[in-house]
């Protein structure tokens, strides 16, 4: 029974498989244009076993060499474009906005009960609602009145490292996420095994397995999910049901904290309780709520990790460049002095301080793969064929390593981004690092700010130096939509004995 069940499936997957791929050629591409160059693919599967599991951006990368900026690839069903130029990301991303700005279907999460997350939806009049929303609150002006509580989460981190230095990739994360959790919600997390950061890790935990293209079966396959339960393989769906509780909870439970606080009125002012006090009532439950929900939402899953991974990346960068690090703390040196720490008035004037925040940004990209976007329409692009529904893979690793457009694109070197008279080349900022287009990360106004002050507290106050116990060589990064160093060790000391009265 068991063999016959495994067989039944995999004849109505291969079924189904031939179908689409035939509908396809029969009506979609009615001039038979060629598809974009790529590897060749295998029957049935196209070239899903060639597309490896881990850190796939470097073998598009090496794909991009071979075959070209645009590459076409199809995993199982879903026809998937990789863009590895600036240029073209550009001209389709940005330019064809109209088109280009959905999101290929996430069905597993959709299953898991995670569609609520405006990173995931498809382009339409849902994703505007959150999209208009969330701009609204994390916008550059509104972002502003948070700056008082990034700086304190900033000195704060400055106290960790200062008494635990060796654990400064814990005190990172820490930050990022008590800082996101002050602003989204007000809530002050708990030193250890804070209840709700315990929840929200655990949801991000299992979004991020299956967000890069291909990560599910059911998303290529979709169908399988109207097989019956009971079928061997179908465990996905007692999986995702088992989540269910999980995205409801990380959902509701910080949410129903920072609205008891503002009904009360015992709360500070947070993104949550900004948003509600929009609402006309604040005791009944208005229909706006599950997208205020949702927006705070995720704000912490898609912001958090990614703001700890560039001030990882910061830390890593500091302890190679120790060049980098002398002229930055020269800077805040002449400009702020040594008597306080920097603010974010002083920003303007701290040029290479900037420059180096762009380099860590652009050197390694937090999401290398950015989030896929898929097209609404048929299109063309230069002769080629880009179906309708195909998945679209911004290859910001690529692009941020691109020959073209930075010299050494290996080495970090903020001077890329500076005048021969030492300003800032306004025009040369790495937004790429953001995505591009209608669905451009909402929040680059916040990690902007939230890690340039950190940055910039962090060279006022101490050196990072490579430790003797760092091996030489790459350090590498975990795998996934938004990658983290591996652990790594630097050492981290004082720059003089006036730093601890300086942030104590
Ligand atoms: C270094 C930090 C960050 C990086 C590198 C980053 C990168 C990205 C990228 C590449 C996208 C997809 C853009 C596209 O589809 O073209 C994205 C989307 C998004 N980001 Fe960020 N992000 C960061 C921080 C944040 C923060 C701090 C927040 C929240 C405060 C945030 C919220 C979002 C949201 C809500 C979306 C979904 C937008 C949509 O689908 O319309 N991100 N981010």
């Amino acid at each position: 029974m068991t063999v016959l069940s495994a067989l039944a499936i995999g004849a109505f997957s291969v079924f189904l498989l031939i179908v689409k791929r035939y509908r396809y050629w029969r009506d979609v591409n009615p001039l038979g244009l060629p598809y974009p160059p790529g590897p060749k693919p295998w029957p049935i599967v196209g070239n899903y076993f060639q597309v490896p599991a881990q850190h796939p951006w470097f073998t598009y990368t090496e794909w991009g060499r071979q075959y070209g900026d645009i590459i076409y690839t199809r995993l199982l069903t879903e026809d998937v474009i990789i863009i590895n130029s600036a240029k073209i990301a550009n001209d389709l991303l940005e330019s064809r906005s109209n088109i280009y700005s959905s999101r290929p279907p996430f069905h597993m999460l959709n299953l898991m009960g995670f569609g609520f997350l405006l990173v995931l939806m498809p382009y339409g009049s849902e994703w505007r609602t959150y999209r208009r929303l969330f701009h609204q609150v994390f916008r550059a002006d509104n972002i502003v009145d948070y700056f008082p509580a990034m700086a304190e989460k900033s000195r704060e981190l400055l106290v960790r490292l200062l008494h635990r230095p060796d654990d400064f990739m814990k005190h990172v994360q820490h930050f990022a996420a008590s800082d996101m959790m002050l602003i989204l919600y007000g809530y002050k997390m708990v030193e250890e095994d804070d209840r709700f950061l315990r929840l929200v890790e655990k949801a991000i935990k299992v979004i991020a397995d299956f967000t890069l293209p291909g990560a599910s079966v059911v998303d290529l396959v979709p169908d399988v999910t109207k097989l019956p339960s009971w079928l061997p393989g179908m465990q996905f769906k007692s999986y995702a049901a088992s989540c269910l509780g999980l995205a409801t909870e990380m959902r509701n439970e910080p949410f129903n904290f920072a609205k008891s606080n503002m009904v009360s009125g015992s709360g500070m002012k947070c993104i949550a309780s900004q948003l509600l006090g929009r609402l006309p009532s604040r005791n009944d439950t208005h229909p706006l709520e599950e997208v205020i929900k949702g927006v705070a939402g995720v704000g912490y899953t898609a912001g958090a990790d990614t703001t700890a991974g560039a001030i990882d990346t910061f830390f890593l960068a500091m302890s190679l460049c120790p060049d980098v690090q002398r002229k930055a703390q020269e800077e805040i040196d002449r400009i702020v002095g040594t008597s306080r720490l920097p603010e974010f008035d002083d920003r303007r004037l701290l040029p290479y301080v900037e420059a180096v925040l762009w380099e860590v940004l652009r050197w390694r990209a937090v999401t290398p793969l950015g989030v896929s976007h898929a097209t609404t329409e048929a299109d063309t692009y230069d002769g080629y064929f880009i179906p309708k529904g195909a998945t679209i893979v911004m290859n910001t690793w690529a692009i941020h390593m691109d020959e073209r457009v930075y010299d050494e694109p290996e080495k970090f070197k903020p001077e890329r981004f500076l005048n021969p008279d030492g300003t800032i080349r306004g025009d040369a900022y790495p937004r790429t690092a953001f995505g591009m287009g209608r669905r451009i990360c909402p929040g680059r106004h916040f990690v902007d700010a939230v890690a340039w002050i950190v940055m910039a507290r962090v060279l006022a106050t101490f050196d990072v130096l490579k430790s003797k116990d760092q091996p030489d060589g790459d350090v590498p990064y975990t795998n996934g939509v938004a990658i983290r160093l591996t652990p790594f060790k630097c050492s981290i000391v004082p720059r003089n004995s006036g730093v601890k009265e300086l942030i104590l």
